[in-house]
Formats: C-alpha cells, structure tokens, sequence
C-alpha cells in the first residue's frame, strides 16, 4: 500500500458526521434543516455576497475554488436568489459529463425542496428532465451548444456557468469561443437598443404615449440583458483564460471542507492493477469506515478488476467478505451509472471501480479513499491517416487533484497515489485540449450550423491544427455535408448537423431513406454506439463464440447486430403480458444465457427510440428492406466508402483511405473467413490496428456510389 503524508489541510472545518447515513432516518424537515446547515458550512458560503457583486460587476469572470467547496451547487443557488432569474432567465451550468449534470442537478433540486425538473433540472443528450418553471438548468457542455443552433443568442439565459473548464473538452472550448462571440453579439444589440431608446425619449414624445409601442419596445429591451458568463474549476489555468477573455476578472474561495491525507507510493509499481487490488483490500481490512473509489483506465480492466475482487473475497474469513464492488464508465446506460450512488447494504463497505468519468464534480456520498494509479485511456487522432488510438497515458496534476478531490466532501479523507512523489512533479501541469486531439468533423458541421463559416478565423481558445480543420473539412466535403465554396449543403449538411450523432452517422441515416432501409440502419447506428454488445468470460471462451454464431450474418458485423436486435425484440414481444419486473429479469436472463451485455443492449435500445424520433421528426421514411439485405450492403458502403478496405495476399488488409495496413478485429465475423474488399467502422490502434464491424461490400460498388472519392483517385 502507499505510504507517505498528509499534503492537504483544511482551512475551514465542520463537525464531522456521515451526512448520508443521517439523512435516511430523518423526516423531510429536519433534512432540509440539515442540508441549509450544510450549506451554511461550505466554505463558499462566507463569500457569497461578494461573489454575486463580482458578477453584478463583470460580465466574464474566472471563479478558482478548491474540490468541494460549493461552487457547482451554491453558485446558481446565490445567482438566483440575487434576482439573475428576473424575467423567467435561466441559469444554466455546462458539465463535461452527463452524469455530473444529472447528479448536482438532484442534489441542488434536493437543497432547493423542489421537484426535479421544476425549479432546478438538468438536459443531457437524449434525456430533458426541465420545465417551464425551470430556472437552474444543468446541463452537458454539448446540449447548450446544441441549443445555440436553435437560439444563436442564447437569449434564454441571463447566466452562463462553465463549470470544470479545466478538463478542455473540445465541446468546452467550442463552446468558449461561441460564448464569447454571444456576449459581443448581445452587448452591441444592447447598446443600440439604449440608443435608439434614447434618441426616442429625447425626440419622440409619441413613444410615451403609444402605449404598445413603448411595451414592445421594453420588452424588446428586456430580452436582450448582457450574457454573464462565469468558468469555474478548482484546477484551472486563470491566467490562459483571463486573457483570452480579454483580461477578465479572476476570483480564488479560499479553503476546503475537509483535509485529504495525499500518500504516494516508496517505489515504482510495476502492475499498478495488482497494486490497486491489494490497497483495495489492505484498507478494507486495515481502515475505518468508508466506501473506496479507485481509477481505472477503461470497461474491460474495470471488469477484470471487479472480477478478482470477488475472486478474493471468496477467500477472506467470513467477517470480513463484506464488501461490494460497483463500477461506472461511460458506455454504461445512465440508470446503471447511477447505481454507485446508492448506498451499501448495511455493514458492507463499497468499493466503485470507475474510469475518469467519476474525477470531477461529482460527490459520491460515503466515499472517504481514493485509490489512483495516475493513468487515463486518452484518445489521439491522426488527421493524416483517419487513424484514432487509444493511449493509457499518465494523468496530469490537475486530474490528480481532481481525483484527491472526490474525497474529503463529507469528512476528512485518504487518497493513495500509486505512484512515487517525483512522478507526480514529472505530471503535465493541465490536460492536453481535446481539441488538439481529436476529429474535428462533428464539431466544424455545428460550426458551420451556427453560422460560423471561416473554421480556421473562428476564435478558439487554442486553435487546432492547420492540417486537422482541411482534412474534416475535406472529409465533410465528401459526406456531402458542405458545398463546393465550403458552406453547408442544403438539405443533407443541414440535416446532418440536425442529428446528434457523428457525421458519417447521420449521412448513413439520411442515405438509408432513400436506400429503403432505415429500419435496419436505425438498429445498426444505435447498436455501434454503445461500447460492446457481445462478452465472452474467459471460461467460457468456446460456448460464446458458438452462441454469438447462432446471430452471426454472413454479410457481416452490422447485420449481425441487426439481428441480436430484432432477437431480443422478439423475445419482449412474446413477454409483453409479463410484470415490467419480471420482464426485464426474464431479459437479463436471455442477455446473460446469449453472452450479451444486457447493459449495452438496454441502452442501445434507448439510443434507437430517440434517433428513431429525430428522423421522423426529420420526415425521412423509414422502411425495411426486408430480404434484400443487398440494398442495406450497398447503403453502408454508399456511407462508410472513407472507410473501405482491400485483403492482402497475406490476408491482412489495406485501408484505401489512408493505405494503412490493418488487421481485422478478433471479435469480427470476418476474422477467420475473410471477403475480399469491406468496410469498417473503426479504425483503432491498441496493441496493433485494428479495424471493427465491418461488412462485406464489392469493390465496384464504390467507384459506382462514391464516385467523388473514388472515380478520381481510382
Ligand atoms: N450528491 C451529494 N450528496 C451529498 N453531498 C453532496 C452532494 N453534492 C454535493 N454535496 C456536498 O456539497 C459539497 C459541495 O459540492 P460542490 O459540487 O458544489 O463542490 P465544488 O466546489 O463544485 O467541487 P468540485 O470542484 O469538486 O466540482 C460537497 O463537498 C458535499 O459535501
């Protein structure tokens, strides 16, 4: 286990005491007392006078406070208490995650005693928990960008908090850049607006007596109030954004609720998994009460982890097997993120195995040690190649505090860095931007929807590559999205950017209308956009390629999905008389005998209602194509052509996009009997390259439906 000291103190204390466990035995008066007392001992609470006058005063301001401290609960809380909400305004708060905006959102609708979805509620990509009585709106950094195409002013909004600008998620950094233009745009309508009024006062004694006229004009007035504009984190850079927002206004809360003991490791640890099991067990067995949070880098290692935890306690005496593992990442469906929230049972400790997306913002309550091996699973893009990896790199010392962070939020806590003290000081200071990272097609077709048709003039905080923006511009080109002068085509880029999906996506969607097939294309973009659908438990290798064989196509990975979809609805229907209870054990059942992850297809399921409605509401046909499974081949290769590929005489293949020589994915049905020419959805490189779900096409096809890739260059 890490040994070492205590690195963090706390400046303000409150008496100790497990709010959580209280809460339960308490009626809903004494909890909100509780809660207005807890409030009352944030260390924000000291300033929140000041701080609603900082933002009277600035209209941008960069607020630094540490982890736990209150900003993401209180500050909205004190903003709408100070009046921002006049006129039905709204407060809205972006989070890099859903499960944060969901979270914080019940914990402040808790504080406030309101309903969640009146006073206070969260929107979240495919889930709107708001009303018209809303006024505190949680929500994804992607959602408002989302809602800047249907309201380019953001005229809604009286405030706009950043929160956790730190992590630099290229919707984050879009999302700046568009705020910033928003705040000029507003200012300047402003001004002209108290001009003409006036000129008007001055002039036109009519205005005063023109009763309509002069409401129209105040309401008109009214509408449109400066955009407030606040980015928050407890590890951010002030200085890079201060200056971007032209020598704003910077802030520090001094102090944190409670002190987190920081230990580091004597020595290099060689299998940080191994060495995060045994601290995992050494707390359990050594430590005091509390539930343990260690960071993993991703599904399948959290799964590994999970599993030799259980191996584990089947060998510790029967006093001390109380222990449950729980785990969260992203490809979960929310419900099932959400089930780390809850409780233990009674006198067994917790232990949550989650990936990055449980290091800020969120407060998992019971939560007192923080197990972290110092690494993240980041994802990089070639722009050259079209080639993604996915990298287990080291985190930097901003996701570190954050880690720390997510204890010592209801009393004091212990974080063990499985890593030496001078690794930590070796640490990048901030995270690289996602932006100088990532495909940048998705977010330039918002772009261009928002109006924005210089990409390379847009002001971005930091701005990608040159290279980067030509090759998503070129790919977008291809996809039909943008026009030859580089605006956005009409009406297929325009319902591209409609569809909350990656382009290539939603091209595959609008193509599927006219190929007859929507129905099929539907199941498949909902089924890829889950993690895995398919497991097999390493005892059970055989018996789960025998099983998946049974839903195999043999045109490939996307028809195969196609069918374990429309399995599991024919499985529903014929339970349709069933309990919803016992339906849905009846389903984990079927799930479990298939070897499906009955998460992933739930959630896949939920994805396929929702797309399917945005179509609809689109007014694109959806029809089956039946038994001419032909057509659904064609159409994917009329979608995917940028991702098509050749076999080599040694049976690997080439991407004829980028000439790349890559391997089929072991768990494709391609990978033992391989088709001459198909395409792919994912290019990704781990241990090799590999490419995944892929369906056989004929390499004529392409030169007949993609003729503006492949007529020239072929
Ligand atoms: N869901 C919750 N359950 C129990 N306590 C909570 C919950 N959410 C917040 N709290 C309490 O409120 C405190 C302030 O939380 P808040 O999220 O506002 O802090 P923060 O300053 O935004 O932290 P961070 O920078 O880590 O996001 C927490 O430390 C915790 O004590």
């Amino acid at each position: 286990m890490a040994q070492g000291q205590g690195r963090l103190n706390s400046s303000t204390k409150i008496p100790k005491g497990n709010l959580s466990d209280g809460n339960r035995k308490l009626d809903a008066f004494s909890k909100r007392q509780m809660l207005a007392q807890h409030r009352k001992s944030l260390p924000i609470a000291s300033v929140d006078k000041r701080l609603v006058e900082e933002v009277q005063k600035h209209d941008t301001l960069i607020i630094v406070g540490e982890t736990g401290s209150g900003k993401t609960t209180q500050l909205p809380q004190f903003l709408y208490n100070a009046g921002f909400c006049g006129d039905g305004k709204l407060i809205g708060i972006t989070q890099p995650r859903r499960v944060a905006a969901v979270t914080v959102a019940k914990r402040v609708a808790e504080e406030c005693g309101v309903n969640l979805g009146e006073k206070v509620g969260y929107s979240i990509r495919f889930e709107d928990m708001t009303s018209s009585l809303t006024r505190i709106k949680y929500m994804t950094d992607g959602l408002l960008l989302r809602e800047a195409l249907l309201d380019p002013h953001l005229s809604r909004y009286s405030v706009i908090i950043v929160d956790e600008a730190h992590e630099r998620t290229v919707h984050t950094d879009v999302l700046l850049g568009l705020l910033k233009s928003v705040q000029d745009a507003r200012s300047k309508s402003l001004n002209n607006l108290q001009n003409t009024k006036n000129k008007k006062t001055n002039n036109d004694i009519q205005l005063k007596e023109n009763g309509a006229q002069c409401l129209n004009f105040l309401k008109q007035y009214q509408g449109r109030t400066p955009l407030k504009l606040i980015i928050m984190s407890a590890s951010l850079d002030a200085r890079i954004f201060s200056e971007y927002f032209g020598g704003a206004r910077a802030v520090h809360i001094q102090g944190r609720q409670f002190p987190v003991d920081i230990f580091y490791t004597l020595h290099v640890e060689n299998d940080y998994l191994d060495a995060s099991l045994a601290t995992i067990f050494q707390i359990h067995l050594e430590e005091g009460p509390g539930d343990i949070l260690v960071f993993l880098t991703g599904q399948e290692e959290i799964e590994s982890v999970e599993r030799l935890v259980k191996e584990r306690l089947k060998q510790l005496p029967e006093n001390s097997k109380k222990l449950v593992a729980v785990s969260i990442f992203s490809s979960l469906p929310s419900e099932q993120q959400m089930r780390v929230f809850a409780p233990a049972p009674p006198g067994f400790r917790k232990v949550i195995l989650a990936t990055n997306i449980a290091e800020t913002s969120v407060t998992i309550s019971g939560i007192k040690y923080i197990i972290d091996p110092g690494l993240v699973k980041a994802r990089y893009y070639d722009p050259n190649k079209g080639l993604e990896s996915l990298v287990v790199v080291p985190i930097s010392k901003a996701q570190a505090l954050q880690r720390s962070g997510r204890a010592g939020r209801e009393g004091p806590g212990k974080c063990f860095r499985l890593y030496q003290e001078d690794q930590f000081g070796k640490f990048e200071d901030s995270t690289k931007p996602e932006i100088k990272r990532c495909n940048l097609s998705n977010i330039i077709l918002q772009l261009k929807a928002l109006g924005v048709d210089d990409i390379s003039g847009f002001d971005f905080i930091e701005k990608p590559t040159r290279s980067a923006i030509v090759k998503s511009l070129e790919q977008l080109f291809l996809l039909g999205a943008l026009t030859d002068d580089c605006k956005l085509s009409n009406p297929v880029g325009r319902q591209m950017a409609c569809l909350p999906l990656d382009p290539i996506y939603s091209k595959a969607l609008i193509l599927a209308s006219e190929f007859n097939c929507l129905e099929e294309m539907l199941i498949t973009v909902a089924m890829l956009s889950v993690e895995s659908i398919f497991y097999s438990p390493r005892d059970k290798k055989e018996e789960s390629r025998t099983t998946k064989k049974s839903f195999a196509s043999p045109e490939g990975d996307h028809l195969t999905l196609v069918n374990v979809y429309r399995a599991s609805n024919e499985f529903l229907e014929k339970r349709s008389g069933l309990s919803k209870e016992k339906r849905e054990k009846a389903f984990r059942k079927w799930c479990k005998e298939n070897f499906i992850d009955s998460r992933s297809l739930r959630h896949a399921r939920d994805i396929h209602s929702q797309i399917r409605r945005n179509v609809e509401q689109m007014g694109l046909r959806v029809a089956s194509c039946g038994d001419d499974v032909l057509q659904f081949c064609r159409c994917l290769a009329a979608s995917f052509f940028l991702n098509a590929a050749l076999k080599q005489p040694e049976g690997s293949y080439r991407a004829l996009a980028n000439g790349e020589i890559v391997s089929i994915h072991p768990s494709s049905v391609f990978f033992k009997n391989k088709p001459e020419c198909l395409i792919f959805n994912e290019l990704v490189e781990t241990n090799r390259k590999y490419i995944r779900n892929t369906t056989r096409i004929d390499y004529l096809w392409l030169t007949e439906l993609a003729p503006q890739f492949y007529a020239v260059q072929n």
